[in-house]
């Protein structure tokens, strides 16, 4: 076996995206996203600018979203035939705002992640409790454990989330603007986090964001909304901004 070999996760084939005409409303085609392939160990960042459909692409993905054209393969397997569970033990999301929620502790958030291979009565197993105290410790969260979510900084609050998606043990994790709130540090830091994640534990990950410093920083892919043609272009690290930049914003 190539120990260099890249593992293929997630491919888009011949793919529109866009939102499906209803009984209201006309079909709208955002970009076409055609024959994309995205590997374990891919740091993504999806550029684009308001409006360009960053959010609309994650939702796709995420299956909230037929795609108005082609599909999207998981090692494969056409993704839209997966339940939603089996997709949860796949695909972790975390939201760009989590405010935080009365009584609960940084320890249940992330027990949460767990969800998918819970019994009804979401009772954690003790694989599951080491999975928790794992990730607390890889985080440095564990002298939060027992801290209301809703007494956390952002920035705390942000990675304790990172937490709850890592606990969810998948092979791809998309974050819906990880940085939006934070300051010039915690960005620094959340990025930091995500890249040694993707190193450590071989997953996919998907940022948006509109910091573009940062994505040329830590990504090592950047996918970019070039609204003039309507089209997702794909540019590999090391980046040539200037063009990146003149591509999508210019
Ligand atoms: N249900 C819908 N039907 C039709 N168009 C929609 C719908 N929801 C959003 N849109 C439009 O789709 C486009 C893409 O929106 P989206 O939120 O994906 O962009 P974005 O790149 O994430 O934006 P931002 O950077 O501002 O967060 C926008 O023009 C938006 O108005």
């Amino acid at each position: 076996m190539d120990y260099n070999e890249k593992i293929l996760m997630l491919n888009f084939k011949d793919l529109n995206i866009g939102f499906a005409k209803t009984k209201k409303t006309e079909a709208v085609k955002l970009f076409d996203a055609a024959n994309l392939k995205f590997e374990a160990g891919d740091f993504v960042a999806v550029i684009g600018p308001n409006g360009s459909g960053k959010t609309t692409l994650f939702n796709t993905i995420l299956g909230q979203l037929t795609p108005l054209k082609g599909e999207i393969c998981f090692e494969e397997k056409n993704w839209s035939a997966l339940s939603r569970t089996e997709k949860a033990k796949h695909l972790s999301f975390v939201p760009s705002k989590f405010e935080g929620i009365q009584h609960l502790t940084v320890f249940d958030l992330i027990a949460m992640g767990r969800a998918p291979y819970t019994n009804l009565l979401n009772k954690l197993s003790s694989e599951d409790l080491s999975v928790v105290e794992k990730v607390l410790d890889q985080l440095n969260l564990s002298k939060y454990k027992y801290k209301n979510t809703l007494n956390l900084s952002d920035g705390e609050r942000q990675i304790a989330m990172i937490g709850k998606a890592l606990a969810q043990e998948s092979e791809i994790m998309i974050l819906d603007e990880p940085t939006a709130f934070l300051d010039y540090n915690n960005r620094r830091k959340v990025l930091k986090l995500l890249q040694h994640i993707v190193e450590v534990n071989n997953q996919l990950v998907f940022i948006s964001s509109h910091d573009l410093e940062l994505c040329f920083g830590y990504c090592n892919r950047i996918i970019a909304i070039d609204t003039r043609k309507n089209e997702l272009v794909n540019f590999n690290a090391p980046f040539d901004k200037e063009l990146i930049i003149k591509k999508v914003f210019e």
